[in-house]
């Protein structure tokens, strides 16, 4: 029954069914021997290392996204000029936090090309392309607080800016604003051993946050394939979820403080339940009025710049097992979640799916060979990847066994492989984890990241094949193919249509048939990854008009001259903002 799958080494243990009812399954030994953390340097850096050059090269200097009607910039926003350059190198404590392309009258800073800046006004896609003349980098809090506060005084449109690894568009500039990148602020504050609560600068970085929580025995409660660039700031700000929000939760559950500088006269810095101000650390509970940290997860730098974060960080495991097994339809996949959530119960700390097209993108892409002993029936399966992470390998092992026994014998899988060790845990995280790098290598990605009720998510990804198959647009080569995968612990589903260039013809096929189909089923139009520039007009598709309008009311309260992230997360307001100021974006 075991065979050695060439794409995971000598020992992963491969399993299928057969016409006897199944020995029962033994769990190899998946918990190193060793005290590295398993499974948490498992993905390559993402974005992939050639996304600057490949940016480099697309890099046009016309300030307009690449594809769509991009609003317009609005008028009453100050076109920077050598004066600001000037007050922010006053401000900052370090020349090299200020890079622009702006040239100084009297030769006291260097002229930066728009090449240096190319990396920070495009994002990893290569979908969305700004044209800022100016990049900070500040080291402190305080310098953020007098960049925003000279920054409203002077009418400056911002982007706040983490490792700049988001989705939809929301993290660079749509024309010439500043770009307020968090990379210097990387300084860890505080980490208590008893409570696990971790306080941090805005641009840690989320795999070093990890590499630094491991050997105290602790991890991050949340796991992205961008953890090698992306920045904690980031992450809250975008409510980021990734591979382990099934067993940790959301991140407004695991945040339990938030620093953030306010976009006002003084740049003020607002410290919700941090340690500081008198106080020792962060609390767990804390019901001393409106939790307003909530409103800062998720809000994609429109309220505020968060400068610093405290979250909950859970132990981290010491027993991992990752099994990926292929099934026959969707149905299965469900039938298989709800087996395992049975079975397996506590131990459970991921689900994740991909369909037929994505196990051929990543092969194809990795070059590895499939994991499988057999071709799926009819050529076609799904294959669901099931994580456990527990502290007591023998109890864990024998539920996984138990789980797989089951699942063989009542004919719901039809094959499967268990990882045996850290390399296998590896490389089977990696079929699922290199997809959205996968799809980026065949062509340009259009990315829907939607949340549906679990019966009818995949009928999504159907209808679009057939939609785009009706319309030509497979056969005559501009759509490569569609691949469906996601968190389905979480209800979540990635589509990604790989279409071989950014393509008017391609995104009115998909937009808005794409939202209307998720509002239909009664889904969320972002999951995970957020609204940004690319979804800041259908927000209607998931939220009621009065819901709109509060948060609309909202953003104008924080945010009175609308100079944070103009033109993204929400659609502009027809109301006038106080102060005769112009209409907030
Ligand atoms: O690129 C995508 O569409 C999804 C990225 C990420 O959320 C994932 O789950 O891999
Ligand atoms: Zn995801």
């Amino acid at each position: 029954m075991a065979r050695c799958p060439a794409a995971l080494g000598a020992s992963a243990r491969a399993f299928k069914r057969t016409a006897q009812p199944a020995a029962r399954v033994a769990v190899g030994a998946t918990a190193s021997s060793s005290s590295a953390p398993l499974g948490l340097a498992r993905a390559s850096r993402f974005p992939p290392a050639s996304t600057s050059a490949a940016v480099a090269r697309t890099f046009s200097t016309s300030a307009a996204r690449a594809l769509g009607p991009a609003p317009p910039r609005r008028p009453d926003f100050k076109k920077l000029d050598a004066e600001d350059v000037a007050f922010f190198r006053s401000v900052l404590s370090s020349d090299s936090s200020v890079i622009t392309t702006i040239p100084s009258p009297d030769g006291s800073w260097a002229t930066a090309s728009a090449d240096d800046l190319v990396s920070y006004n495009v994002d990893w896609m290569d979908k969305y392309h700004g044209n800022s003349p100016i990049l900070l980098k500040p080291k402190t809090t305080d310098e953020v607080s007098k960049i925003i506060a000279y920054c409203y005084k002077q009418r400056i449109a911002v982007v706040p800016q983490g490792g700049n690894t988001g989705l939809v568009g929301g993290g660079v500039p749509l024309y010439d604003e500043l770009i307020l990148n968090t990379e210097g602020l990387n300084q860890i504050r505080e980490f208590d051993d008893v409570s696990g609560i971790l306080t941090v600068d805005a641009g840690c970085i989320l795999e070093n946050l990890s590499n630094y929580l491991a050997p105290k025995g602790y991890m991050m409660p949340l796991d992205l394939g961008a953890k090698g660039s992306c920045h904690i700031g980031g992450n809250v700000s975008t409510n980021a979820g990734g591979l382990r929000l099934l067993r940790y939760g959301s991140l407004h559950g695991t945040v339990l403080g938030i620093e953030a500088v306010l976009p006002d006269e003084k740049g003020t810095v607002l410290s919700i339940n941090m340690p500081g101000d008198g106080k020792a650390g962060a609390l767990r509970k804390d019901n001393t009025g409106y939790d307003l940290k909530q409103l800062f997860v998720g809000a994609e730098g429109t309220l505020g710049v968060v400068t610093g974060v405290s979250i909950m960080t859970p132990r981290l495991p010491s027993a991992i097992n990752v099994a990926v097994l292929s099934v026959p339809d969707f149905e299965s996949v469900q039938t298989v979640f709800k087996e395992t959530r049975a079975h397996l119960g506590e131990i459970l700390s991921a689900f994740e799916f991909f369909d037929q097209e994505g196990l051929e993108l990543v092969l194809h892409h990795t070059g590895a060979k499939s994991p499988f002993e057999s071709e799926p029936e009819g050529g076609r399966a799904f294959y669901v990847l099931i994580e456990t992470s527990g502290s007591n390998k023998d109890h864990d092992d024998e539920k996984l066994g138990g789980l797989l026994e089951s699942l063989l014998e009542n004919g719901i899988i039809a094959d499967g492989t268990l990882a045996q060790d850290e390399t296998q845990v590896q490389s089977l995280w990696a079929l699922r984890e290199s997809l959205p790098e996968a799809a980026g290598k065949m062509g340009k990605v259009y990315k829907y990241d939607i949340s549906l009720p679990l019966p009818t998510m995949y009928s999504v990804v159907e209808e679009a094949r057939e939609r785009f198959a009706t319309k030509g647009l497979i056969e005559d080569g501009s759509i490569k193919t569609v691949v469906g995968y996601g968190h389905i612990g979480d209800g979540n589903l990635h589509i990604n249509i790989v279409a071989k260039q950014w393509d008017e013809k391609v995104e009115s096929a998909i937009e808005p048939w794409v939202y209307e189909a998720t509002a239909k089923r009664n889904g969320s139009i972002s999951a995970e990854h957020g609204l940004g520039l690319m979804k800041a007009n259908s927000v209607h598709y998931s939220k009621s008009d009065a819901a709109i309008q509060v948060m609309q009311q909202l953003r104008r309260l924080f945010d009175p001259r609308g100079i944070l992230n103009p033109a993204k997360y929400l659609p502009p307001t027809e109301q006038l903002p106080g102060e005769g100021e112009q209409k907030v974006q």
